[in-house]
């Protein structure tokens, strides 16, 4: 597969507005009145990764992520595999957390991973618009780990 380094449809990367003052800072990662209701979070999850350590790639058949990239230095990997999309074979690469805090809000058939490339453990928070196993964990995950495909296209230099 030919990746060509472009955006990717669906795909909004903003940045975190940090109100900072004597105690530290606050910011907000989501807001409804900002959202489309078709992306509107139902739960969070918070995550660390240690340096060095890569997490994906994954991809959702139906959830769109809404990561948030604050804390620690990620590098975020995004593939449009998505045949019908007029951005498949797009990829994105950019670097997020502490320096360059962003919301990502990653829609279902787009590829995505992220690594730690600092020196320090780095936490991620992900608030999906689909629960986790759905309701009462009683459904199978929405889920593609391509990371267990020894030929995934999805390298990440
Ligand atoms: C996501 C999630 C996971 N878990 C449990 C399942 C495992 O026992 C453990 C670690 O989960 P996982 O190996 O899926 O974590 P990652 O490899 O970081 O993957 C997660 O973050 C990447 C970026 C993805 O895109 C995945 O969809 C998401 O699962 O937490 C839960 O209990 N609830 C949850 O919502």
């Amino acid at each position: 597969m030919n990746w060509k380094e472009g955006p990717i449809e669906g795909v909004v990367i903003r940045p975190l507005k940090r109100y900072e003052d004597a105690r530290g800072w606050l910011a907000e990662f989501f807001r409804q009145d900002e959202l489309d209701p078709s992306v509107y979070p139902v739960m969070g999850y918070v995550s660390l990764t240690h340096p060095g350590i890569t997490r994906g790639p994954h991809e959702h058949r139906e959830q769109t992520d809404l990561f948030v990239f604050f804390h620690g230095h990620l590098r975020l990997y995004l593939w449009d595999a998505r045949p019908d999309s007029p951005t498949y074979s797009h990829r994105q690469v950019l670097d997020v957390g502490e320096a360059h805090p962003v919301t990502a809000l990653v829609p279902p058939g787009v590829v995505h991973a992220y690594r730690n490339v600092g020196h320090t453990p780095a936490l991620l928070i992900n608030c999906p618009n689909r629960l986790y196993a759905g309701w009462g964990r009683r459904e199978p995950v929405d889920e593609i780990r391509h990371e267990n495909r020894p030929d995934h296209p999805f390298h990440m230099d």
